[in-house]
């Protein structure tokens, strides 16, 4: 499956990176800012659905899918957008995403910033708060209970945010077993890469509504965040469809149903 040759490649990355960078030194790098919560307080509106945008030059499922990409133009754009939060895709080979993009997009908005990468090492849960992100993704598919324990720990130690992604019902179950707040359900299928938002409505009842739930992948229009917001969710991860679009702020608004 991807997930296990993109976590495979991963391993051998980090361990590159310990030796560019040891742990004693990437700690030493960290700043804290004092700040918390950043990520869920920007996505619990309250009242309409929250978008994370992303930041996505290209994907496994689709090569690439932005050729004149621009990390800064696209901060900008989303900074003058009505969405909650930015996901920047770090991961440099399956992705083309790359971790300056991280500080780059900071410089460009106030928004809180997701580093979505495949994370499977404490190490990357400290280049994610050096690199001033907000939140990770964990992706409960790519990580033993335990595992997830120590990074969820890890990342709640320096003050970061933990977006939980899950698949399906057993996964669903193994997150809810955690105090993970954010439960991110994937409608992507990471055999076939097929999407389907009808994931979501498999999964969301059975999350207690205390967490907050964000439906992720194959969201396309104002339909889609209609049927998503009418299941409860309480935010959407929208990368390819922003992507695509000749002005992102035109596609924002469309989305949103704004004239
Ligand atoms: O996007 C892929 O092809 C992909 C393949 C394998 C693992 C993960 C993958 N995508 C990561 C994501 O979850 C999406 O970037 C994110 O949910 C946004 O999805 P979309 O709006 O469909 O670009």
């Amino acid at each position: 499956m991807i997930l296990d040759r993109i976590n495979d490649h991963k391993r051998k990355q980090v361990a590159e990176d310990k030796k560019r960078m040891p742990l004693e030194q990437l700690k030493e790098m960290i700043e804290d800012t004092g700040k918390r919560k950043a990520f869920s307080k920007a996505i619990k509106t309250g009242g309409k659905i929250s978008i994370i945008a992303e930041v996505k030059q290209a994907s496994p499922s689709r090569g690439i899918i932005k050729k004149d990409f621009d990390p800064l133009d696209i901060a900008a754009a989303y900074d003058k957008s009505d969405v909650q939060a930015i996901s920047v895709l770090t991961e440099t080979d399956f992705f083309l995403g790359d971790k300056v993009y991280i500080p780059l997009v900071k410089e460009n908005t106030n928004k809180p910033v997701l580093r979505k990468d495949f994370i499977i090492d404490e190490y990357q849960v400290y280049e994610a708060k050096a690199l001033g992100a907000d939140a990770i993704l964990l992706i409960a598919a790519s990580l033993t209970d335990d595992e997830l324990v120590l990074l969820m720990n890890t990342a709640e130690s320096l003050g970061i945010e933990v977006l939980l992604e899950v698949h399906d019902a057993e996964e669903l179950e193994r997150a809810l077993r955690t105090d993970a707040e954010i439960i991110g359900i994937n409608n992507r299928d990471l055999k076939t890469f097929v999407t389907d938002i009808k994931t979501t409505e498999r999964l969301i009842g059975m999350i207690p509504k205390d967490r907050i739930v964000i439906s992720e992948s194959g969201i396309e229009t104002k339909e889609d965040l209609d049927y998503l917001k009418g299941l409860g969710v309480d935010g959407v991860l929208i990368g390819e469809t922003f992507m695509r679009a000749d002005s992102i702020e035109e596609k924002v608004k469309e989305i949103r149903g704004i004239e």
